[in-house]
């Protein structure tokens, strides 16, 4: 018999009463969330997609939806910034996992598009907690056919709109360029926040530009500020769908050790989870989380970091009073 005790006042189904329960109990769903079979819909479903075959560096983002769920039992009901309590003026609820072929990405993509869809009968968005950057693909084909061509807001250290890798498209460093040919992304208004580190040639960029994307390099930080980002963000999206990819490794390797292809000189948490309350009021019409690999994280430092960066997202996606 499960000793839940979810607090409830009639309205959504919020997370397990921490007076009645210890933080460290409780089921192993994100921020201690209701199943989604146990609410039957939810306005945002929290849905791991267990994939990383497609990684050229570090592996074990398979494991990265455990370990968020597993670090994000400390988030509690108000969000004193946002001024909103995040489950309780919607339902958010946890939509379990998409265990994908690991041995062939061509059909772990057509797995991820066709339990991606089928999480949508029941939920009105969906946080994605991955898994490795190839899974942003998939996930844009299917928003594509509700929304048109989205606006990708894309947080990550890396372009991730490189061609191909020993000949393979399908790739985490190569989503945003297949993405851009396929037509699924707007082209006048998707950006990148937080590229750093060596690339492979000036080429990488240009090219990039041509596929629809505004730099925001992590250097530009100190100088624009989390408002100035933010700013940026607001003049480059204004009313368009908007998509939030959000790759781990954006944040410093301090910040965020847990993942596969660190680079120096990132952003702090605190820059990106205000960068992130920014987009209260915007048309966010779905969220990721990538590239968590547990195996390199210590003391859940990236786990930590990957939650609260999901409650941020899910806090800018609730109505405002
Ligand atoms: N972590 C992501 N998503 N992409 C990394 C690509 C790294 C590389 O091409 O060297
Ligand atoms: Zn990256
Ligand atoms: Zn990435």
């Amino acid at each position: 018999m499960s000793n839940d005790t979810f607090s409830t006042t009639g309205g959504p189904v919020g997370p397990v009463d921490a007076t009645m329960v210890p933080r460290y109990a409780g089921p192993a769903t994100f921020a201690r969330l209701p199943a989604l079979e146990a609410v039957g819909r939810a306005d945002i479903g929290i849905l791991g997609v267990l994939f990383d075959s497609g990684v050229s560096y570090r592996p074990g983002a398979r494991f990265g939806p455990g370990h968020i769920r597993a670090s994000s039992k400390l988030l509690r009901n108000y969000n004193p910034i946002q001024d909103v309590e995040p489950f309780g003026v919607q339902q958010v609820a946890d939509a379990g996992d998409l265990a994908v072929n690991p041995f062939d990405i061509d059909d772990a993509i057509a797995g991820i598009d066709a339990g991606y869809r089928a999480t949508l009968d029941t939920c009105g968005r969906i946080l994605t907690i991955g898994g490795d950057h190839t899974i942003a693909l998939p996930i844009l084909r299917v928003l594509h056919e509700a929304h048109g061509p989205v606006a990708v807001l894309h947080f990550d250290a890396h372009l991730d709109t490189w061609d191909t890798y020993f000949g393979a498209a399908y790739t985490h460093g190569t989503p945003f360029r297949r993405a851009s040919e396929e037509g699924l992304i707007d082209k006048t208004g998707s950006m990148h926040v937080g590229i750093r580190g060596p690339l492979y040639s000036r080429k990488d960029l240009t090219d990039d530009e041509v596929l629809g994307f505004q730099v925001v390099g992590s250097h530009q930080l100190d100088d624009m500020g989390a408002a100035g980002v933010a700013e940026r963000i607001r003049a480059r999206m204004g009313d368009r769908p908007i998509y939030v990819s959000i790759d781990i490794d954006v944040l410093d390797p301090a910040a965020a050790p847990g993942t596969g292809t660190p680079e120096a000189g990132g952003l702090t948490s605190r820059e990106l989870l205000a960068i992130l309350r920014s987009l209260q009021g915007l048309n966010l019409v779905g969220a990721d989380i990538v590239e968590v690999s547990p195996a390199y994280d210590h003391a859940e430092i990236t786990g930590i970091a990957a939650a609260h960066v999901g409650y941020e997202l899910i806090s800018a996606m609730a109505p405002q009073a």
